[in-house]
Parts: C-alpha cells; structure tokens; sequence
C-alpha cells in the first residue's frame, strides 16, 4: 500500500485537489488500458467535485461510472446517490447511458439487488466468483461515526470477505455497499472528507491501535494508492507523525 495524506485549506482547495487527481487518474488509466473505471461515494462532500468534473472536456465514452454505496431508495428519492451524481455531473456531459452503472434498488429484497449489480460488476470486469477486479478509482468519504461507503460500525457488512457487494444497514434501514475487501483491490482509493466533525474518527481511523468494527474506514488498507484528502477543519489535528 501506498499511503498519502494531503490536508488543504478549506473545501474548495479540497475540491480543487481530489479534481486535479481525478484527472491525473483519468489520464494514466486511458493511456494505459484505453478506459477509466470509478466508484462514486454519497453524501454531501463530493457533490462540488461531481459539478467540478462536469465541466471539464473529457473523453466521456471512455469513461465508466459506479457507485461505492446506495440507498435503498427508488433513484428518483431525494437520498439517492445516483440521483445526486446525475444531477451535479452525469446529467450534464455527453456520457454514454451504457457507461453509468447505478445500483439497482428496485427489488423487494435487497439481496437480490446485491446479486444483480455483483454479477454486472463480474461480467464488466470479466471476473469469476471469488475474484476481486480492481477499479482504476473508488472515491470514498467518511462519516463522523467512521463509516465509509456503507460500511457502518458493528454490521454484519464487515464481516463480508468473499463478495464484492453486500447489503449495508443503517439504523436498520439497507443500503448497498462494495464490501471491503473488493474497496482494497482497487489500483487507487481515494477519501476526501472535510469538516471538524470528522475529527475525532479521523484520530481513531490514523490511531496505530483502534477497533476495526468500531472505525470501519480502517479496514482499507488497498493493495494500490491510498489518498486521505483532508481540509483543515477535518485534518489539522492529525499528528504529523500519523499523517503518513
Ligand atoms: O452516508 C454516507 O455518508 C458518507 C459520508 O458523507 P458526508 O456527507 O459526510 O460526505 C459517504 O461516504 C457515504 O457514501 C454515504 O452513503
């Protein structure tokens, strides 16, 4: 593993920063395999990435897009992930509709969505069962109680070693999520996380001893690049020694 710590000014340096990555990811992976494959995290940070990225000139049909985590929610819901991407980035550029990979969430039972979007994910990537494709990019964020995508503090999500896709549980609400396992085999994860409520996570997250099941984002450990992206308010306290 390769581990990075950035922390920036504020939340537009952090935008501008994950961007300037983002397209430096974009750029290697087309030149090196002719296509760019991402995960999308939810929740509120990443949204002025996702319209930073939309203006941007890029080669759309090579460019894949899946998602990290899900609501179980029809896409058109307010908390729907998909529907928050569509609406800051993929609604505006010129993406082919075969490049947009959303979660399903329209089976009753969300098992079955999770077999659904693991056997799309196999066929993508022509993979078997068992295996672990690598995504060029998984864009994550963390919340304050140190989840990430859905992986959420003493779930049985974390127990899940052998899939890439299992069903997350907030508050006894499903979501979906990639399992950590599968966030690892990835060529490059990145988290970008602002905010002065992610502090003391944070500090548990870098901590040399802490509760994986307790602090969920410290069970990524990929085999590529790892980026912690950080504004001031989420970072500045962060040892020097730790943020390494
Ligand atoms: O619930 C979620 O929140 C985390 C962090 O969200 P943020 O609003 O603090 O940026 C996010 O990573 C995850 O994908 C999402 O489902």
């Amino acid at each position: 593993m390769n581990k990075k710590v950035e922390v920036v000014g504020d939340q537009q340096a952090l935008i501008a920063r994950s961007l300037e990555l983002i397209l430096s990811k974009i750029e290697t992976a087309i030149e090196q395999h002719g296509r760019f494959t991402i995960a999308l995290s939810g929740g509120s940070t990443p949204k002025p990435l996702y319209e930073a990225i939309a203006t941007q000139n890029l080669p759309w049909d090579k460019i894949h897009v899946f998602w990290g985590d899900e609501r179980y929610v029809p896409a058109d819901h307010p908390d729907s992930n998909q529907l928050m991407a569509h609406r800051a980035w993929l609604g505006r550029v010129d993406i082919p509709t075969a490049n947009i990979h959303p979660m399903p969430t329209s089976d009753q039972d969300p098992a079955d969505a999770v077999a659904k979007y693991e056997q799309h994910l196999q066929e993508f990537f022509h993979s078997s069962p068992g295996e672990f494709p690598a995504l060029d990019v998984i864009l994550l964020g963390m919340g304050d109680d140190a989840h990430t995508a859905s992986l959420f503090p003493h779930t049985e999500a974390l127990k899940v070693r052998d899939r890439l896709i299992t069903v997350g549980n907030k508050d006894g609400n499903p979501r979906l999520t990639f399992t950590y396992p599968f966030i690892n085999a990835a060529n490059c994860v990145m988290f970008v996380v602002a905010g002065a409520n992610k502090r003391s996570a944070l500090a548990h997250v870098f901590a040399s001893v802490a509760d994986d099941f307790t602090y969920p984002s410290r069970l990524i450990q990929p085999q590529g690049e790892l980026w912690w992206l950080l504004d001031k308010d989420a970072g500045s306290e962060l040892k020097q020694d730790v943020a390494k």
